[in-house]
């Protein structure tokens, strides 16, 4: 059976890879920190890993692109997309108001994931403007901090499957500021792997780092896909970590590897003086509405 490796039960994280499984039995092994998360399969513990790495309003996960590309070498073999949905969790009677009615503005503090908080940024700044912030090694976590500190006036933003976990209360439900966040996750592994679901169409990213003092750079880097009529689905630039100033271009193709098209178009980039890594080719699943129901019916 595949072991996967994965942020805490009742994570948006675990949640995400209920879905892309379906029916196909595995072993779920929960880390407390992403970090442990990403180096579960290098210590022999996991065959793949759930990462979170981008999201609909909050744009990429940086954290964790930087571990794919600086700390682990360790390919992509699915993604997919999967909403977001964050609730506002704690001990209800620690927020009764007048006539027993909730009153947020008893919230002292908001803990999340640093992903999850500025999801909901228009609902606490309208409800709970007065409370302080703080950060999470995930949403799960944050809602086991809020169970151990009661009478503090703490709450989480997390998962209902969370809250159920560990007993608490839904404050305020779905409180994200957009119904349409989502967050693309990727399942790396060093075996590619298949699941019953499918694929929308296949995938291949790439990590372009240009030589020194390079014009123009990101213009040839780009032609070589815009002529053979590539599509792109993503681009962003990051720091080397070497140098300010700079930069490595993540591409994401909507190609396979196996295509004659993209090897060619590796080359000639290459042939710029460029060095192109590849960080997986792989299938992306696709989000139906319909499959999600069983998992939050759950919870
Ligand atoms: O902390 C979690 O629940 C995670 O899985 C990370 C995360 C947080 C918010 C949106 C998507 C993923």
């Amino acid at each position: 059976m595949i072991r996967i490796a994965l942020l805490p039960e009742g994570t948006v994280s675990h949640e995400a890879i209920k879905y892309l499984l379906g029916d196909t039995p595995c072993e779920l092994l929960f880390y407390k920190h992403i970090a442990d998360v990403f180096q579960a399969i290098d210590k022999g513990q996991a065959d793949y890993s759930v990462i979170p790495i981008e999201n609909t309003i909050d744009g990429s996960v940086s954290l964790h692109m930087d571990w794919l590309v600086h700390e682990v070498d360790i390919p992509m073999q699915a993604e997919w997309v999967y909403p977001s949905i964050q609730n506002l969790i704690g001990h209800r009677s620690e927020f009764l108001g007048d006539q027993d009615k909730l009153d947020l503005s008893k919230v002292v503090k908001i803990m999340s994931h640093p992903v999850a908080l500025p999801q909901c940024k228009e609902f606490i700044q309208t409800f709970a403007p007065q409370a302080e912030l703080e950060s999470a090694g995930s949403t799960a976590e944050a809602v086991e901090i809020v169970k151990h500190n009661p009478g503090k006036g703490w709450t989480a933003l997390g998962t209902k499957l969370a809250a159920a976990k560990h007993g608490l209360d839904i404050l305020a439900s779905k409180v994200t500021d957009h119904d349409n966040n989502f967050t693309r996750f990727v399942l790396i592994g060093h075996q590619p792997v298949k699941f019953s679901r499918t694929p929308e169409g296949q995938r291949t990213s790439i990590l372009v780092t240009p030589p020194q003092d390079f014009p123009g750079a990101l213009h040839q880097v780009l032609s070589a896909f815009a002529w053979r009529r590539l599509n792109l689905s993503r681009i962003e630039s990051r720091p080397t970590k070497k140098q300010l100033g700079n930069y490595y271009f993540y591409i994401e193709v909507l190609e396979s590897l196996q295509s004659v098209l993209l090897p060619a178009a590796f080359a000639e980039i290459e042939a710029l003086g460029c060095h192109v890594r590849i960080l997986g080719s792989y299938p992306s699943y696709k989000y139906v509405e319909e499959a999600i129901k069983p998992i939050l019916k759950e919870h």
